[in-house]
């Protein structure tokens, strides 16, 4: 039942960020239930080392997205390829190398967490040790404990580990930190990081942008089935917003218009805002008023963006290709 004879060698680890080919291609992708479409035209492309976010609000179609991914459910239509095969025709091939983190548990009560892995280890030819991930997981000293009797967190890094017990190439988390106080979301958050950094590609399914911003190299946005947004979380942020505001002091005796900010092809409007002023503009405003007065050597005596950290407009310079606008 372990083994699969549909494709031959199964591929060397991938080494740490090797992002490039392609691991999932998903095109034109439909799915009705019950003649409702729940996925009406999905595509996107997920490459190797990253970690890709699939967002969007709670019955958008991101649960039936990935489950078709991996193989739980049929499509009515489109195109699905995992590692280079059709997984409803080597369900084998991909159940050896994808691990999907489901969104609920269907564990018994009664069962401990190293009873699990090792019993979903079981359908593995070569799983990872349990002991191994009950210790990445942070469970060690909860090890013996029944199912019932872990909290929230415990329960959802369990859910995380199972994913991984087959040493998956990709891991699918399917709403990774629901239901976790904000500390238990941040260790998750690094745990996930470490899980990347070992070599495995991550498809993140999310509702919180914030986790998006924080995890995802690329995500798509799906609402009503369909994909309504894709990109780097930054440039998703500069997309969705419509541009970038913030409020700046100027050392007394300057003003925006001495400085020529006016007439950077950034900004597109400059309001007094008491001793200061708000500028808004495009996604690259900030940056580039902060740039015309550091060649003037202006530095202000304040700045404040509106929703986004000075660091996230910096990041995003850095990881967003130039575009004109
Ligand atoms: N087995 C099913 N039978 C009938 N309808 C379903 C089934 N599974 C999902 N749906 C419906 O399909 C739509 C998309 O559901 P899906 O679970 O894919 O969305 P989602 O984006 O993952 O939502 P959530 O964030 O709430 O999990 C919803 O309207 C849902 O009610």
């Amino acid at each position: 039942m372990s083994t699969s004879t549909d494709v031959t060698a199964r591929p060397q680890p991938p080494s740490r960020h090797d992002t490039g080919d392609p691991v999932i291609r998903v095109q034109h992708l439909r799915k009705s239930y019950a003649g409702t479409p729940a996925v009406r035209d999905v595509s996107f492309e997920v490459r190797r080392g990253e970690i890709f976010g699939i967002l969007g609000s709670n019955g958008a179609g991101k649960t039936t997205t990935v489950e078709i991914v991996a193989n739980l459910r049929q499509a009515d239509g489109g195109e699905v390829e995992v590692l280079g095969v059709d997984p409803s025709r080597h369900p084998a091939y991909v159940k050896e190398r994808l691990g999907i983190q489901l969104q609920e548990s269907t564990l018994q009560g009664k069962i401990t967490p190293r009873e699990a892995l090792r019993l979903y280890a079981a359908f593995y030819p070569d799983p990872e040790d349990p002991e191994v991930l009950l210790r990445l997981l942070g469970l060690e000293n909860k090890a013996d404990t029944p199912f019932d009797n872990l909290s929230g967190g415990q329960k959802q890094r369990l859910s995380i580990a199972l994913a991984l017990v087959g040493r998956p190439e990709i891991a699918i988390l399917d709403e990774l930190t629901t239901g976790l106080d904000p500390q238990a979301r941040r260790e998750t958050w690094g745990l996930i990081e470490r899980v990347r950094d070992s070599g495995v590609t991550i498809v993140l399914v999310t509702h919180f942008m914030d986790e998006a911003e924080r995890l995802c190299d690329r995500l798509i946005v799906i609402a009503g089935g369909v994909v309504a947004a894709h990109g780097s979380p930054a440039e998703l942020t500069g997309a969705t917003d419509g541009g970038r505001a913030f409020r700046i002091a100027l050392p007394y005796g300057h003003t925006p218009t001495a400085l020529g900010l006016e007439a950077l092809a950034e900004v597109t409007s400059i309001t007094p805002a008491g001793r200061a002023w708000m500028i808004t503009g495009t996604d690259r405003v900030l940056p580039a008023v902060v740039l015309a007065l550091s060649e003037q050597d202006v530095i202000p005596d304040e700045v404040q963006t509106q929703a986004r950290s000075l660091e996230d407009v910096f990041v995003e310079l850095v990881t967003t290709p130039q575009e004109s606008s």
